[in-house]
């Protein structure tokens, strides 16, 4: 299936002991409204890798919701350096919201953006199957991951490279297995460093292919593919300002 890769350096799905469940936030509405999807285009910075939208989320909502996260209590994580671990430094909280999920792909252009842009060298929408198979996301786009997580890095805080793996989940009351194969960050500040950086793999005909760095913008959403075409990638550290990030998955059927 996939070409060999060099070893990996670390995994970002930590064996982190269970915390007790979080108390689902009242996350503001998504006011003023997000734009709707004719007006905006998912860039590819690589194709079949990653894409870009800027202002999938207006500024002021970005604004709003940084000031109701910074009301939450976020645990801080301590740097861990091992195999199964990614030094990871920012604070982050963590929660399971199939509601929130849903506003995040609904409520946003999201939805529309994927589902137009089911293969990225122009076939029509649907191609590639009725699974899903064949298209470059690996499956049919369901939603997201109600696994969010919000992420503050203040100056010095970063994340080391590593890869993001793949997740089966079940989005009860159905008992159907999904899995999530692109990983979401949606920028909620703008800031100094924090940028997230890609090291494309080499191939015969580029030997040593640029790395290629995003640097957060307040409202731009990034998609990447993760799990076994996961391209090993890092949040450099923040020289200035607050790095803010809401961070889910795409969930598909196969
Ligand atoms: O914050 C970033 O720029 C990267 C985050 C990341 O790689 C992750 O959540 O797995
Ligand atoms: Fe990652």
């Amino acid at each position: 299936m996939g070409k060999p890769k060099p070893p990996k350096p670390s995994k970002n799905q930590p064996k982190e002991p269970k915390e007790p469940e979080q108390e689902i936030p009242k996350w503001p509405p998504l006011r003023p409204s997000p734009p709707k999807a004719h007006t905006l285009s998912l860039t590819p910075l690589l194709p079949s890798h990653i894409y870009t939208t800027t202002g999938l989320l207006p500024a002021p909502l970005c604004k709003a919701y940084v000031s109701f996260l910074s009301s939450l209590q976020l645990s801080t994580t301590p740097v861990q350096r091992g195999k199964d671990y990614a030094a990871r430094v920012n604070d982050r909280f963590q929660v399971w919201d199939p509601g929130f999920a849903r506003v995040l792909w609904e409520g946003t252009a999201l939805r529309e953006l994927v589902l137009s842009f089911l293969s990225e060298d122009g076939k029509e929408e649907g191609e590639g199957g009725e699974d899903g198979e064949g298209n470059m996301w690996d499956g049919v786009p369901i939603g997201l991951n109600p696994n969010i997580r919000v992420y503050r890095y203040s100056k010095g805080q970063f994340f080391a490279k590593h890869y993001d793996d793949s997740n089966t989940l079940t989005l009860p009351p159905s008992s159907q297995k999904f899995h999530t194969t692109w990983t979401l960050l949606i920028y909620l500040s703008t800031c100094t460093g924090g940028e997230t950086v890609f090291y494309p793999e080499p191939t015969r005909e580029n030997r040593s292919p640029e790395p290629i760095s995003v640097a957060p913008r307040v409202g731009m959403a990034l998609l990447h593919r993760h799990g076994e075409s996961c391209l090993l990638h890092e949040g450099r550290e923040v020289t200035g300002g607050e790095k803010w990030v809401l961070r889910s998955d795409l969930v598909v059927s196969r």
